[in-house]
């Protein structure tokens, strides 16, 4: 794709398909976003119309039936993934129609991704782990951000470990530290607690919930739990590739409800 300039965002409240208005202040959204994976008759809509804001200082969490369309709507809000069709936004930047180039570049300061399975790399110590996408981005470490971004998330003096001298919980957190690294706009998470026992788990959403509301940060997370939802201030819920509800400031037992409903809509 050839190189655009920053398109501005349209200074217009936005409403997603639950019909909730989100107004101006956002950190990322999505406009009518389409993704088809595959052509022709093998062809998957995986995303079919999603329009959805994540205002600053908040955490949302994203649920619904498997194969609805979850990790596609983060992969494409994350720019690691092109929508077929609609726009993917950062504040005031169109990220959807960036090179691939600038693209990796803006990836990697405005938002931190942390998957499911740490991906951690074994033979290096937690600060290079840390350090590593910027080294890869070309940029010279900052250890004073690095020793920084490991004490938020409770691992101070832990930079000349290996991961597998740490916990899984701590493995996270560490990943979570790569992440925020470069103090990103948005956090976007991927069952960040899919692969750990439930009080490991709970204390990875807790560091997530401070990192919204003692940082001031953004955080996006897929997950199919809803105690982990119950962290968040709004759940969404996918289906067939469309929000079909959200629910505000809800309680574990809330979300659990909605979701059985939805599977026996499915
Ligand atoms: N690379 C791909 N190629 C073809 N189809 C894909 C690809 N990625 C996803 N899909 C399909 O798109 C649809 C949505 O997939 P997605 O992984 O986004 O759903 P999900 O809600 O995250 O599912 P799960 O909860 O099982 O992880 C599914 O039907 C899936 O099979």
């Amino acid at each position: 794709m050839a190189q655009t300039a920053t398109a501005t965002a349209p200074a217009t409240a936005m409403t997603t398909d639950a019909g909730t208005d989100i107004g101006v202040g956002i950190a990322a959204r999505a406009v009518d976003l389409h993704r088809e994976h595959g052509r022709g008759s093998a062809a998957v809509r995986a995303l079919r119309g999603v329009s959805v804001a994540f205002a600053p200082g908040t955490f949302t969490a994203v649920m619904g039936p498997s194969g609805s369309g979850k990790t596609t709507l983060l992969h494409c809000l994350a720019g690691m993934d092109r929508p077929t069709r609609g726009s993917v936004w950062w504040g005031g930047t169109e990220v959807s129609r960036l090179s691939e180039r600038r693209l990796a570049v803006l990836r990697r300061s405005r938002v931190g991704f942390v998957f499911q399975a740490f991906n951690l790399m074994p033979a290096m110590t937690v600060a290079q782990n840390v350090e590593l996408p910027g080294r890869l981005a070309g940029e010279r470490p900052d250890p004073d951000r690095v020793v920084e971004a490991l004490a938020r998330v409770g691992l101070a003096g832990r930079e000349r470990h290996r991961p597998g001298q740490l916990s899984g919980g701590q493995q996270q957190r560490v990943a979570i530290a790569r992440a925020l690294v470069t103090r990103p706009q948005v956090l976007f998470a991927d069952e960040p607690t899919g692969a750990l026992d439930r009080a490991t788990g709970h204390e990875i959403l807790a560091l997530l919930r401070a990192g919204v509301d003692r940082d001031g940060g953004t955080c996006v997370m897929v997950t199919h739990d809803p105690v982990a939802a119950g962290y968040a201030d709004r759940v969404l819920l996918l289906a067939d590739g469309v929000v079909v509800d959200e629910l505000d400031r809800p309680t574990a037992a809330q979300v659990g409800e909605r979701l059985s409903r939805l599977g026996e809509c499915a």
